[in-house]
């Protein structure tokens, strides 16, 4: 099995080395919507389902605390967290509801939503993109594959970053280093390169 071990590994290389073809005008325009968002006094907000589940709470916690350097917390809020809020809603509601009933309280004119699907397709963040919209928010999306039903919601404001693979766990491991990507954009923009 090591030798299934090891495609893994070069598989991932080479999702990261076509990433790294691609992405970055992407991650440079998403992380500059990021910090226009933040100097204007708006907040960030993330979802997503599974491991984009924890993409989401990674990059709040990073915001939200630090990243690699000591600064003060920056105004982001995973919805991924509190149970009560998404089984009540599940529950009366629909789970294709679970982060959209969240935005339509929480988000303002202004404010960023990060859009988390390999798919693209999860109903839960496409339906998260279409209350971001009607908040008027400008909505991030770190997707995969064929960029699913997310990509025909986005707006010429809006950013998609879209990972060329068709793998999800390959597309996730590229999701976590465009997260660090953008805050370490955020931290330079805001507090000065080191
Ligand atoms: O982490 C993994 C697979 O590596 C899974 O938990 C994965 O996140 C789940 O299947 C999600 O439901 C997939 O949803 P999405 O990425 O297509 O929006
Ligand atoms: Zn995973």
């Amino acid at each position: 099995m090591q030798d299934r071990i090891i495609s893994h590994f070069g598989n991932s290389i080479e999702t990261k080395a076509l990433a790294a073809e691609q992405l970055p005008p992407f991650i440079e325009r998403g992380g500059q919507t990021m910090v226009n968002a933040i100097l204007g006094g708006n907040k960030i907000l993330s979802c997503g389902n599974g491991g984009s589940a924890g993409d989401a709470q990674h990059f709040s916690s990073e915001l939200l605390n630090r990243f690699e350097r000591e600064r003060p917390g920056l105004p982001a809020f995973a919805l991924t967290t509190d149970s009560s809020t998404m089984t009540s809603i599940a529950n009366d509601y629909s789970y294709n509801e679970i982060f959209s009933k969240q935005i339509r309280a929480l988000g303002n004119k202004g404010d960023i939503l990060l859009a988390i699907s390999t798919s693209g397709n999860s109903a839960n963040v496409v339906q998260a993109i279409q209350a971001a919209h009607e908040r008027e928010m400008t909505v991030i999306a770190l997707s995969g594959k064929d960029g699913g039903d997310m990509a025909s919601l986005l707006t010429t404001d809006d950013v998609e970053i879209r990972v060329p693979s068709t793998v999800t766990a390959r597309i996730q491991e590229v999701h976590l280093l465009v997260i660090h990507c953008l805050c370490d954009y955020i931290d330079c923009s805001l507090f000065g390169e080191e």
